[in-house]
């Protein structure tokens, strides 16, 4: 089959790099003229422009887009004017769902169909399959099946689930038609706001555990300042990276996040290459809107989301609120904090 990818970026690239290495055939546009000429060395035919795009796929075309969320909707409406009945655009970024909603319904008015696919996988997804969250009508999800099951990880990625029988379903290849338009790039937000909980929960215990020996520690302590308590039971020197080494093996946290995690401090035990600012790009915040929106009790995604804004030094003027507050109720002084 033929597709035309919009975005030759760290997503775009890898989704070309598997569909072409299981037989499809690719033409790309990025206006980084650098990101095509990469993959135009592993044969895949590069474009200048979106008009040369277009003209370059066979009908009905196929044009997934995969550029970053703020650029989908200027990106589509230009594809709109280029594209004819019969076509489909498929938006495989992180866009918010109601955007495919509202995109779905204009692409629909000119007969054209439109396909969110929540994409998961990240920068090894072209190596180890990509989980799609599909959303869109069950005629454009069939049409585009053989791309869907080139990219999904396929079936050997996971030991079938305990009752499930006969030909494999698609979600047991990877991929998964969620609903009508918007479905996919719901559950996809769903996905990510459960990645920052799964991430916080992981971060935070490896920062007790690196805390653990804090009881060895000489810590000066005065009136403003409360003794460690039970400073005997934090003697503690934990090699974090031989422990998540062992998690990896039959533990309850097992998981790729804890693959990722090991690896990433086993290379840098202090995280010395990180400087601790965590970035947001919109899923955990469009996941909270859901949850306040269907009034479900979301406790350990917020805070996942709000302890990234703290990372970004948000929380600074709150906290000089609080130690404005001591001092006038209580005649408080800001100390060091020594632990
Ligand atoms: N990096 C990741 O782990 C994942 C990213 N995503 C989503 O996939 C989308 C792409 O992400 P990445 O590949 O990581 O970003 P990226 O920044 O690596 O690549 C984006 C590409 O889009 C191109 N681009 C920008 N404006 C364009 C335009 N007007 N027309 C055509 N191309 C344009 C850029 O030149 C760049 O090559 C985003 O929506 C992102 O949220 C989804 C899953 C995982
Ligand atoms: O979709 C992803 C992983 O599943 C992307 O890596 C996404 O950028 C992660 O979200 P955020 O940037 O908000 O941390």
């Amino acid at each position: 089959m033929q597709l035309g990818m919009v975005g030759a970026g760290r997503m775009g690239a890898g989704l070309v790099r598997r569909l072409t290495q299981a037989g499809h055939s690719c033409v790309v546009y990025d206006p980084n003229s650098a990101a095509v000429d990469r993959l135009r060395a592993d044969g895949v035919a590069g474009v200048a422009s979106l008009p040369e795009f277009v003209g370059a796929l066979e009908k009905p075309r196929i044009a997934w887009v995969m550029v970053p969320a703020a650029v989908v909707g200027s990106v589509v409406a230009e594809l709109a004017s280029l594209l004819e009945p019969g076509d489909v655009v498929v938006d495989g970024g992180n866009s918010f769902y109601r955007d495919a909603v509202v995109r779905a319904g204009e692409l629909a008015a000119r007969g054209i169909e439109y396909v969110d696919v929540g994409t998961s996988g990240g920068v090894h997804g072209a190596e180890r399959g990509f989980c799609l969250m599909v959303g869109g009508t069950k005629n454009a999800v069939l049409q585009l099946e053989p791309v869907f099951r080139a990219l999904a990880p396929g079936v050997d990625a996971a030991g079938r689930t305990f009752g499930r029988r006969g030909r494999p379903a698609p979600e047991e290849h990877g991929y998964v038609h969620c609903g009508g338009p918007g479905a996919g790039h719901f559950v996809k937000m769903v996905h990510n706001g459960i990645e920052y909980g799964q991430m916080a929960a992981l971060a935070e215990g490896m920062a007790i555990l690196r805390n653990a020996g804090i009881g060895a520690k000489s810590r000066s302590c005065d009136a403003e300042t409360a003794p460690l308590p039970n400073a005997a039971f934090y003697r503690y020197d934990f090699d974090i990276a031989a422990i998540l080494e062992a998690w990896r093996r039959g533990s309850v946290v097992s998981s790729w996040l804890t693959d990722l995690t090991a690896a990433a401090v086993h290379a840098d035990p202090d995280l010395a290459a990180f400087s601790g600012h965590v970035a947001d790009s919109g899923e955990g915040r469009w996941t909270l809107q859901a949850a306040i929106d269907e009034g479900v009790p979301a406790h350990v995604l917020a805070a996942a989301l709000l302890e990234r804004f703290s990372s970004r030094g948000e929380g600074e003027y709150a906290n000089k609120a609080l130690s404005a507050m001591r001092k006038a109720f209580g005649g408080h002084l800001e100390q060091e904090v020594l632990v």
